[in-house]
């Protein structure tokens, strides 16, 4: 990879390598835009091919993050941080503790919390070397697990999605087909369950969809058959590029809308779903909810705050759907447009020098 051509080609800021012998911390933190705020995103622990890729999961996943605080009218920037190696075998306090003293040192430019692979234990070692991350435990005053709360969010953009495709948001009497059902998807299936939603689920691990069976009465299916089931709803909450030249032509569903990030394989997959008048819900507009919650822990956390913030979820969804008919453009066009223009009048209006001026590290004080 020619690394500044890229950083230049997507106007990424900073990327910082980190490394610490002794604990066998290896790690990128990518700050892409901090326009609108400090930039905040989890930190992903994954065993990486190579390095590049780690390096291409850092940089993808922290433009993902402006794009995904932008959107949801956070007044944060978008980072993104990935440490190499294995989540279930790798992990010890003193790389935990390195990594936070790394945090440290950008002294408030890049704020971290909970990403695939890593967990509220994790976040709470971090926090013994830096203030610059949440998701740390409640008994900190913190918000925990943001994982019910990214499904909250979900749950609301799925119904704000039904509203467009069925010309109501209940969801009662619908099919939905989950896909993946771990930390985010297990809650969600709670909310449509309790709505009187049919749920079809799949995973890759037995246990969990014995659980999502036995607690909510849903038929379980391969994971391969979970595109093509007869379904109203498809909710992709397990992995990224799941919308693909293979499953799109198969899926029956009206409204596709889950929380796995990056679901387009690219963006001429965002078209096709149109062309099929299909309403997405673009991921990083609907799975907001995490980001939302831990977000306000910056100003000291409360959780009914936090969930009526998350509320707002719907209205993001209908407001890019509302862009999309307007201007006759895919939804995820819609969302990237969205985002891009918030970033671009935040960009021209704190343009002007301000001493000591106002940002949202400083309403902790
Ligand atoms: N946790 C959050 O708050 C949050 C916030 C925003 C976005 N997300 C995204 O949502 C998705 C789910 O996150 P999570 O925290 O629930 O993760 P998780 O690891 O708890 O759940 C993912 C589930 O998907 C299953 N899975 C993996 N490959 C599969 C396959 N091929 N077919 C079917 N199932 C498969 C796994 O076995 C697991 O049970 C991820 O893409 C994550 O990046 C999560
Ligand atoms: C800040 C975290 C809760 C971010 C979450 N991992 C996401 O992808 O949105």
């Amino acid at each position: 990879m020619e690394m500044f051509q890229y950083l230049e080609k997507y106007d990424y800021e900073q990327v910082v390598f980190c490394q610490d012998k002794q604990s066998g911390l290896k790690a990128i933190i990518a700050i892409h835009d901090t326009t609108l705020g400090p930039a905040l995103g989890g930190t992903r622990m994954w065993m990486y091919p190579s390095e590049e890729d780690a390096i291409e999961d850092a940089l993808r996943l922290a433009r993902g993050m402006t794009y995904k605080n932008a959107a949801a009218g956070l007044n944060l920037g978008g980072g993104k941080a990935v440490i190499i190696g294995n989540p279930h075998t790798d992990k010890n306090e003193a790389m935990f503790r390195a990594f936070g003293r790394y945090i440290q040192s950008l002294n408030g430019r890049y704020i971290t919390a909970e990403d695939v692979g890593t967990t509220v234990e994790d976040m709470d070692l971090i926090h013994e070397e830096t203030d610059y991350v949440t998701g740390i435990s409640p008994a900190f005053g913190s918000s925990g697990n943001p994982s019910p709360v990214t499904a909250y969010g979900v749950y609301r953009g799925m119904k704000a999605a039904a509203k467009e495709a069925f010309g109501t948001d209940s969801l009662a009497g619908k099919t939905v087909a989950v896909q993946g059902v771990g930390n985010v998807a297990y809650h969600l299936c709670r909310h449509l369950h309790e709505e009187g939603v049919r749920l079809i689920v799949t995973d890759i691990q037995q246990a969990a969809v014995q659980r999502a069976v036995n607690e909510f009465g849903a038929k379980a299916v391969k994971p391969a058959e979970i595109y093509s089931v007869d379904c109203d709803i498809y909710a992709p909450c397990a992995l990224g590029a799941v919308l693909n030249d293979e499953t799109i032509p198969t899926i029956k569903a009206k409204v596709i809308a889950g929380s796995a990030n990056n679901q387009l394989k690219n963006s001429l997959h965002g078209e096709q779903l149109h062309e099929k008048g299909i309403i997405y819900a673009p991921d990083y507009v609907i799975n907001a909810g995490g980001v939302i919650n831990v977000a306000d822990e910056l100003i000291g956390y409360n959780r009914d705050r936090a969930l009526k913030k998350v509320e707002s979820v719907y209205d993001n969804i209908a407001k890019v759907i509302e862009i999309a008919k307007r201007d006759n453009i895919p939804t995820y066009k819609a969302a990237n447009r969205m985002a891009e223009e918030r970033i671009a009048r935040m960009r021209y209006s704190r343009s002007q020098f301000v001493q000591n001026e106002k940002h949202i590290l400083n309403r902790r004080k």
